[in-house]
């Protein structure tokens, strides 16, 4: 499956799925061939030139709406036969149409163990609730921002004293594991979208 991944910034994520399709004996079935960033000059995209991939910056700012922006989005993933989208550090939220045209074909990562702390500070929330595990969620993208079916969690502790950053640190690793198992788990079909609340396992 050809895979293209979307970023605003330093592309962690980015890299652990690069290392997972590009490893040899991980047999993967996906293959990321395209990178767009709506930011220039992030780090992400230097990871992405590093390993030979094509890279895209699409600012919203050049665009009058947000509907334009999506719209030349889906123009560029179309164009470069792209059959799965991951969103990666991606800060946009996109329009019901864009997600309806990728419905079971988009993932997102998630800093926290979704449903709880959706939002762009999941571990600010997580600190201040005091709870004793937090984790990373990777989703189907929804309209509904945080709220697509769930395909991978993994957890962490919180501990005492922990600062955003500590627990960033902490999510970040458990991250790139659960995002690659995520992609592999859809670009060999043992999990399919069939309604944006149900994943049927093969
Ligand atoms: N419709 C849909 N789109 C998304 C876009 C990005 C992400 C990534 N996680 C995100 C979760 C939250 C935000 C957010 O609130 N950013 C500040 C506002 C930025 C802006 O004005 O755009 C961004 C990305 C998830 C989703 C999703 O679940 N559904
Ligand atoms: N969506 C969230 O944004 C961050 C992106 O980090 P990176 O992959 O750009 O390093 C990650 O923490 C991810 O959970």
């Amino acid at each position: 499956k050809r895979v293209a991944v979307l970023i605003s910034g330093s592309g962690t994520n980015l890299q652990a799925l690069i290392d997972h399709t590009t490893e040899q004996n991980s047999n993967s079935s996906a293959e990321i061939v395209l990178v767009i960033s709506n930011k220039p000059n992030v780090q992400g995209l230097t990871r992405a030139e590093k390993a030979g991939i094509a890279t895209k910056v699409i600012s919203h700012k050049d665009y009058k709406s947000r509907d334009d922006f999506d719209e030349a989005l889906h123009a560029s993933l179309t164009s470069a036969g792209i059959d799965i989208v991951c969103l990666a550090g991606f800060m946009r939220i996109l329009t019901g149409g864009f997600v309806s045209k990728w419905h079971g074909k988009m993932l997102n990562i998630h800093p926290s163990l979704l449903p709880s702390f959706k939002g762009h500070n999941a571990h600010e929330q997580v600190i201040k609730a005091n709870v004793r595990i937090s984790g990373c969620t990777v989703h189907f993208v929804a309209e509904e921002v945080d709220g697509g079916a769930i395909i991978v969690q993994e957890s962490v502790p919180v501990y005492h004293g922990d600062t955003e950053e500590t627990l960033a640190e902490r999510v970040k690793k458990v991250e790139h594991t659960a995002f690659p198992k995520a992609l592999e788990l859809v670009a060999s079909e043992k999990a399919l979208l069939n309604s944006d609340a149900f994943i049927s396992w093969r």
